[in-house]
């Protein structure tokens, strides 16, 4: 809409208070867009049907409050935040490095446990209440649909057996290494554990740290070889999940030892693959050696990075 900016503030998902957020203020109403970031970021209800984008969210105050709206205000905050991530940290503006308007659309059709990113905007479910609740209440899940459209933008990895698994890890990866820096004092090497099984603690939809935990392989010579889930995109991404969290934090897996080097260095390395090396057919074996190659560009052959990134890809059976 074209009007005015705003900053007003709302409520989560999980009742988190949020604040600021950045609306528009147009004919009396305020709408969930930010026209602060990029070309700026529009926030949806699709009224759980599955026509899109559906209706930009408004209120009649700045303080969006109401629980009809709590899916939106995260929606809309966590957008802002990866933004700020990309654009803070490699000076990207936005998805496509051009400002790209950033979309999103809630209550997504109806029970609908999903999020995903329909190639020109993100859309999540409000999860059947069991398995998941609004999937948007969870930085690392928005952080994760958003890198699927750098991703696009970038390597553009093909969405089915190891390009897709990579893919989908390097989703994982970057909603974790945001929710490190925008959510550090509850952050995490699991996937989703803010939305998922809320009546379960300690779960989540992934764990990077410990893939088995949710039956993924942390090993290439136990690798997924099916066709299930596009050749098990978001099965072999424990693989590469694995070696990230080796490369983060260190550890010692299949008698391999790693010196963790931290998320920052992690995404840096991650974030170069993705523009500068990978291509939309890499493999895993080639994905190491861009990421190697990242590693010693930025840190340099010898470095205590590109050893730990060889070590640790040594260690999930990848060379
Ligand atoms: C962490 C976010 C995530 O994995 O979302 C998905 C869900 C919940 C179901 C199917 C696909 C995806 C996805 O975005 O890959
Ligand atoms: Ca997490
Ligand atoms: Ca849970
Ligand atoms: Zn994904």
């Amino acid at each position: 809409v074209t009007g005015s900016n705003a900053v007003g503030s709302g409520t989560g998902v999980l009742n988190n208070a949020v604040s600021p957020l950045n609306t528009t203020l147009a004919s009396g109403s305020y709408y969930l867009q930010d026209n602060t970031r990029g070309n700026g970021i529009f926030t949806y209800n699709a009224n759980n049907r599955t026509s899109l984008p559906g209706t930009l969210v408004s209120n009649t105050t700045n303080a969006f409050t109401a629980t009809t709206n709590k899916a939106a205000v995260d929606a809309h905050y966590y957008a802002g935040k990866t933004y700020d991530y990309y654009k803070s940290t490699f000076n990207r503006n936005s998805y496509n490095g051009s400002g790209a308007i950033i979309k999103s659309t809630v209550h997504y059709s109806s029970n609908y446990n999903n999020a995903f990113w329909n190639g020109s905007q993100m859309v999540y479910g409000d999860g059947d209440g069991t398995t998941f609740i609004p999937l948007s209440g969870g930085l690392d899940v928005v952080a994760h649909e958003l890198t699927h459209a750098v991703t696009s933008t970038e390597s553009n990895l093909i969405y089915q057996n190891e390009s897709g698994a990579l893919n989908e890890a390097i989703s994982d990866i970057f909603g974790t290494v945001v929710e490190f820096k925008y959510q550090a004092d509850k952050a995490d090497y699991l996937i989703g554990e803010d939305i998922y099984t809320p009546n379960t603690s300690g779960d989540a939809l992934r764990s990077m740290a410990n893939p088995a935990l949710n039956g993924d392989p942390d090993y290439y010579g136990n690798r997924y070889t099916g066709t299930g889930d596009n050749g098990g995109v978001h099965t072999n991404s424990g693989i590469i999940n694995k070696a990230a969290y080796l490369i983060a934090a260190g550890g010692t897996h299949h008698s391999v030892s790693v010196t963790g080097i931290g998320v920052d260095k992690l995404g840096a390395i991650f974030y170069r693959a993705n523009t500068v090396y990978l291509t939309s057919s890499s493999t895993f074996s080639q994905a190491r050696a861009a990421l190697v190659q990242s590693a010693s560009d930025l840190y340099g052959s010898t470095s205590a990075a590109t050893t730990t990134v060889k070590n640790a890809f040594t260690a999930v059976g990848v060379n």
